[in-house]
C-alpha cells in the first residue's frame, strides 16, 4: 500500500515537473496544442485553392429523366482551348497496301470546306501523323489512317486518343465525343458513296446516359484529407522523440532515480503526460475540422474521429518511446523522427493506391504493413474520407465502427475498419512500450550500463533473492603498501562476513569497476576497501581519472559494480532491492548540475521533496529551509537557467539534502564558486555533517582540509593513503614548508638564488619544488630543532648578501601530500608498464631508464647516478 502511495506521489510530482514546463515553455506548447489549427487553416486554404482551379467542386447534377443526345459528326476543336488542335487528320494507307487514289475512291476524305479553316490536316505519311502526337501530345482529335475496299468489304482504321478532356473542371468522354461520331461519319460516307450512291442518305445516334441523383464530390474528403491529416497527425510525433532522449542525455532519470525515484514512476508520468497531450491535440484537431466545415468531420460521428485520432496518437507514443531508446543524443532524435515521417508519407502513397487494404490486396501484407500505425492510419483516413467525399454520404456512426465496410462492401476491406484498427492501435502501443522498456534495461544507457538480456528472468531482479556477486579472475589486484590502508583494509574485512559496525554507516567491501577501452579491460576502481562512520565528512580526494565519480556512482547506483560490494547501513548496492534500500537515506550532488534550465529553484526543491517522500504539508516548508541553507532566497523564484555556475552548484547542494537523508555524496560540490559563496557552501557542510555522514570529492585541498574529519587518497583507482589531514600531513608531507623570496624579477640563473638553491641541498639533501617570480618554495623533510635553527640563523646572516627579502615557514600542506601520492602512483604504474626514458648524462652519455625508478643505476660507461622523477602539468613523470 506504502508503495502504491510513493508512485503515484511521484507521478503526480513529475505531472506537476511537466506541467510547469510546458507552461514555461509556451511557445512550443501553444505550437504542440494547436498545430492542428494551423494543419486545418493549410487544409483550407488548398481546398479553396483547388475550387478556384477547378471553378467549382466536382459535381454531379440531378438527372432523374435522361434524354438522347444526338450525335452529328466530328465535333470541333475549340481553337482557344486547345492550341494547334486539328480535328480530323487523313494520312493514306502504307504502299503495300491500297493506293491513295483508290482510297480516296473507297472512303474519301471528309472534305475541307465542310470543316472549319486549319482543321483538317492531310499528311502523306502515317508514320509522321504518330511523330506529330508523339512530340505534340494529342493533337489530333480522330485520325483516319488507313482504308481497305473489296468487292463486298469496306474496312476504316480509326485512332484517338483515350484520355479524357478537362476544361474546368468539364469531363469529356473521347468515346462519346470522337470516336463514336467519327464511325458514324466513316459509316455514312461508306454506305452514302460506296452502296448506296446517294448523296442525300442520312443516318442518325444518339447516346443516353443512365438516371442518376444530383451529388457534389468535395476534394478535401476525396483527395486531400488524407496526407494533410496524416501530416498533422504525425507533428507530435518528433516532439515526442526530442523529449524523451534530451532527459536520457541530460541524466535526469539517472540522479532521480538514485534520489529514490521509481522507474515505474518515471515511465507512467512520462506516458500519461503524453497521452493527455495526444487526447487535447485528437480533440483540437476534431473540433478545428468541424469548426472550417469539412464534411469528414461533419458527418462522421465526433467520437469516432476522437478516438481515431487519439489511438493512433497513443501508437505514435509508442513507437517514439520504441526508437527512443536506441538514441542517446537529442539531435539523433530530430532526425530518426523526420526520417519516420518521411516512411510514412511513402506508406501513405502506397496505401491510398489500394496497397494491401484494398480488396484485391495481398492479405498476407496487411499485418505486416499495420505494424507501422501512419500505414493503418491513411486506410482509416481514406475510408472516413470515401463515405463522406459525396454530399449523399453519411459517414460513418459510433455503432458502425466494425461494420461500416458490410454496409459499403464495395469501398473497404472489413478486416481493416476504423474499429479493428482502434484494437491494432492500443496492442501496438502496448507492444511497443514493452519492448521499448525491455530495450531501455538491456542496450547501454547514458552511463553505460546494461542488464543481461535475461534480465526480467531473474529472482534477483524481483527481489527474491541476494544477487551472487561474482569476482573478476582477470583482475589483479597489486597490494597496497601503505600501513594504514593495509590496517583500515584488514579492519574492514575482519568483519565483510558480519552485520556492519554499529557506527559505520558506509563499508566499501573491495568495489571493483572495470570498463572496456579499445576493446580491452580497463580498471577504473581497484577494490578499495574502507568504512565512512556516521557523523564524519570523508574527503575522497585524488587526480583526474583516478576513480572518485565512479566509485560514487557505485555507492548511488548509477553504475552496478563490476565485482565486490558496499553497505550503506546495512544495505547491499550490488543488488536492486538493496540498492533500493540505499536510495531511500542518500543524497546526492553529482559532479555536473542536473537541472532542468526551466524550473525555478524553489520548483526543484518541491519536486525533489515529493520524490523523496516527504509528507505534502511539509514540502513547501522542506523546499523554502533548504532555499535559505544555501542562500538562493532572492533567487528562490528564478529559473535555473538563469543562474550563474556557482548558484547551479548551491542548488544542487541543497538538492541533495533535501529529505534530510542519512548520507550525503557531495561530487565537487563547490567548483565554479566565489571564495565567499565556498565558504558559505563550506558552513553549509560543515553544519549538515552534524548529524549524518557526507563523502565530498573535491580538488580543493583547502576544502578538503578544513571539512574532512577523515581524508582518503585515491590515484589509478587504488586507495593510496587514508587518516587525518594532521596524519596524512606528517606522514606524505616531509615536514615543512620554506619559501625564499630575493624580490619581485628572481630568476633562475640569479647568483644568490643558485647560492640559497645550494644552502638547501647541503643542509637539508631537497631540492626546490616550485619557482616563480617571488618566491622559492622547499619541501624540508621533519628535521632536528637544532639543525632547523642553525639553519635559519645562516639564512638571517646571509640576509643581505643573497638579498633575502623575505622567508616563510609552515607545515606542509595537504597539496604536498596529494602531489607526492600522485607522482608515487605514476611512478608506480610506469614501473609496472616497464616504459623507459632517455636520460643524458654529465659525461654526455644517453641511458635508457626504467620510468619511476629512483634507484642507484650505472651507466655502460660504468658512470654510477640517480635519477629523480618529477611530474609535468598534466601528472605524468
Ligand atoms: N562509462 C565509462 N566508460 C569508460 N571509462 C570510464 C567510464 N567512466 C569513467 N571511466 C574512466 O574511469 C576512470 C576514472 O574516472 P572517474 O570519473 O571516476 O575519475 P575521477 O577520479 O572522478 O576524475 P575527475 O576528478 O576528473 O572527476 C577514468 O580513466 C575514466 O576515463
Amino acid at each position: 500500500m506504502d508503495g502504491l502511495v510513493t508512485i503515484a506521489r511521484q507521478i503526480s510530482a513529475l505531472t506537476y515537473k511537466n506541467l510547469v514546463l510546458a507552461k514555461r515553455n509556451y511557445t512550443s506548447t501553444f505550437l504542440r496544442i494547436f498545430a492542428s489549427l494551423f494543419f486545418i487553416l493549410l487544409i483550407y486554404l488548398c481546398n479553396e485553392g483547388i475550387k478556384a482551379r477547378f471553378s467549382q467542386e466536382s459535381s454531379v447534377k440531378d438527372v432523374p429523366d435522361p434524354v438522347p443526345t444526338e450525335k452529328h459528326g466530328i465535333p470541333d476543336c475549340i481553337p482557344k482551348v486547345e492550341k494547334g488542335c486539328v480535328t480530323f487528320s487523313y494520312a493514306p494507307a502504307p504502299n503495300n497496301e491500297l493506293s491513295v487514289y483508290q482510297l480516296e475512291g473507297c472512303l474519301p476524305c471528309v472534305p475541307v470546306s465542310q470543316l472549319p479553316d486549319g482543321q483538317c490536316d492531310i499528311d502523306s505519311n502515317p508514320a509522321s501523323v504518330f511523330a506529330v502526337s508523339l512530340t505534340r501530345g494529342t493533337r489530333y482529335r480522330v485520325v483516319r489512317h488507313a482504308a481497305r475496299c473489296s468487292e463486298c468489304t469496306r474496312s476504316v482504321q480509326l485512332q484517338n486518343g483515350t484520355s479524357a478532356d478537362v476544361v474546368r473542371g468539364e469531363w469529356t468522354s473521347p468515346y462519346m465525343e470522337y470516336t463514336v461520331p467519327m464511325q458514324l461519319v466513316a459509316h455514312r460516307e461508306i454506305a452514302k458513296n460506296v452502296f448506296l450512291k446517294d448523296e442525300n442518305f442520312k443516318v442518325q445516334i444518339a447516346i443516353q446516359e443512365f438516371a442518376h441523383p444530383a451529388f457534389v464530390v468535395s476534394t478535401f474528403e476525396g483527395q486531400i484529407a488524407p496526407l494533410f491529416l496524416l501530416a498533422c497527425s504525425m507533428f507530435p510525433f518528433v516532439i515526442q522523440m526530442n523529449e524523451i532522449v534530451a532527459e536520457k542525455e541530460l541524466k535526469l532519470r539517472q540522479v532521480l532515480s538514485a534520489m529514490g525515484l521509481k522507474d515505474f514512476s518515471y515511465w507512467m508520468s512520462w506516458h500519461l503526460f503524453q497521452s493527455f497531450m495526444a487526447l487535447l491535440y485528437s480533440f483540437l484537431l476534431v473540433l478545428f475540422g468541424m469548426a472550417f466545415q469539412f464534411r469528414l468531420f461533419l458527418k462522421n460521428d465526433f467520437g469516432i474521429l476522437l478516438i481515431t485520432f487519439w489511438m493512433f496518437g497513443q501508437s505514435m507514443i509508442g513507437l517514439a518511446f520504441l526508437l527512443g531508446s536506441f538514441l542517446r543524443r537529442a539531435a539523433q532524435a530530430v532526425t530518426v523522427g523526420f526520417a519516420v515521417f518521411l516512411i510514412a508519407f511513402i506508406f501513405y502513397f502506397v496505401v491510398v493506391f489500394g496497397f494491401p487494404y484494398g480488396l484485391g490486396g495481398d492479405r498476407a501484407a496487411e499485418p505486416l504493413f499495420s505494424f507501422f500505425p501512419p500505414s493503418l492510419f491513411v486506410k482509416n483516413l481514406a475510408d472516413l474520407g470515401a463515405l463522406t467525399a459525396t454530399d449523399k454520404d453519411l459517414g460513418i456512426r459510433f455503432s458502425e465502427a466494425y461494420s461500416y465496410c458490410t454496409i459499403n462492401p464495395n469501398q473497404c476491406n472489413p478486416s481493416y475498419s476504423v474499429g479493428t484498427s482502434w484494437s491494432w492501435y492500443i496492442g501496438l502501443y502496448v507492444l511497443y512500450s514493452l519492448v521499448g522498456l525491455y530495450l531501455e534495461n538491456v542496450l547501454p544507457d547514458a552511463m553505460g550500463v546494461k542488464k543481461a538480456p535475461w534480465y526480467f528472468l531473474t529472482p534477483a531482479y524481483w527481489g527474491f533473492t541476494e544477487a551472487h556477486i561474482h569476482d573478476d579472475p582477470t583482475f589483479v589486484i597489486e597490494e597496497s603498501t601503505d600501513e594504514d590502508v593495509l590496517a583500515e583494509e584488514a579492519s574492514v574485512k575482519a568483519r565483510a562476513n558480519e552485520e556492519m559496525k554499529e557506527e559505520a554507516a558506509i563499508e566499501i567491501r573491495g568495489l571493483k569497476q572495470t570498463f572496456k577501452r579499445g576493446g580491452k579491460p580497463f580498471h577504473a576502481v581497484k577494490a578499495p576497501w574502507f568504512a565512512v562512520a556516521k557523523n564524519q565528512l570523508f574527503a575522497l580526494l585524488g587526480p583526474n581519472g583516478a576513480g572518485k565519480t565512479t566509485t560514487i556512482n557505485m555507492l548511488t547506483g548509477f553504475l552496478p559494480p563490476t565485482a565486490g560490494n558496499a553497505l550503506v547501513f546495512g544495505n547491499t548496492v550490488a543488488h536492486p532491492s538493496g540498492m533500493n534500500r540505499v536510495k531511500r537515506v542518500i543524497g546526492i550532488c553529482p559532479q555536473f548540475d542536473i537541472l532542468w534550465e526551466r524550473l525555478t529553484a524553489r520548483e526543484h526543491l518541491i519536486i525533489f521533496a515529493i520524490i523523496k517522500g516527504i509528507k505534502p504539508d511539509s514540502v513547501y516548508h522542506e523546499a523554502d529551509k533548504r532555499i535559505e541553507e544555501v542562500r538562493l532566497n532572492d533567487a528562490a523564484n528564478q529559473i535555473a537557467g538563469s543562474f550563474s555556475g556557482g548558484m547551479k552548484r548551491r542548488l544542487s547542494v541543497a538538492v541533495s539534502l533535501i529529505g534530510n537523508p542519512s548520507v550525503v555524496y557531495l561530487d565537487e560540490p563547490t567548483t565554479g564558486m566565489d571564495p565567499i559563496n565556498r565558504r558559505h557552501v563550506w558552513d553549509v557542510i560543515e553544519a549538515a555533517k552534524q548529524d549524518r555522514c557526507v563523502v565530498l570529492t573535491t580538488h580543493s585541498m583547502e576544502e578538503a582540509d578544513i571539512l574532512g574529519d577523515r581524508i582518503g587518497i585515491m590515484a589509478k583507482g587504488r586507495l593510496r593513503c587514508i587518516g587525518s589531514s594532521v596524519r596524512l600531513k606528517s606522514r606524505f608531507g616531509g615536514g615543512y614548508r620554506i619559501s625564499v623570496s630575493c624580490g619581485d624579477n628572481m630568476t633562475k640563473s640569479l647568483p644568490h638564488c643558485i647560492k640559497i638553491k645550494e644552502m638547501f641541498r647541503k643542509t637539508f639533501k631537497v631540492e626546490v619544488v616550485e619557482e616563480s617570480k617571488t618566491y622559492m618554495h622547499f619541501n624540508v623533510p621533519n628535521t632536528d630543532d637544532a639543525t632547523l635553527q642553525s639553519f635559519f640563523e645562516q639564512l638571517e646572516s646571509s640576509r643581505e648578501s643573497l638579498c633575502i627579502v623575505d622567508v616563510q615557514l609552515s607545515m606542509s600542506t595537504l597539496e604536498d601530500v596529494f602531489l607526492n601520492i600522485a607522482k608515487q602512483s605514476e611512478k608506480e604504474e610506469a614501473l609496472s608498464m616497464n616504459r623507459t626514458a632517455n636520460v643524458t648524462l654529465k659525461t654526455g652519455e644517453v641511458v635508457g631508464v626504467l620510468l619511476g625508478n629512483e634507484d642507484e643505476l650505472v651507466s655502460p660507461a660504468g658512470v654510477t647516478f640517480k635519477v629523480k622523477w618529477g611530474t609535468d602539468e598534466d601528472g605524468n613523470l
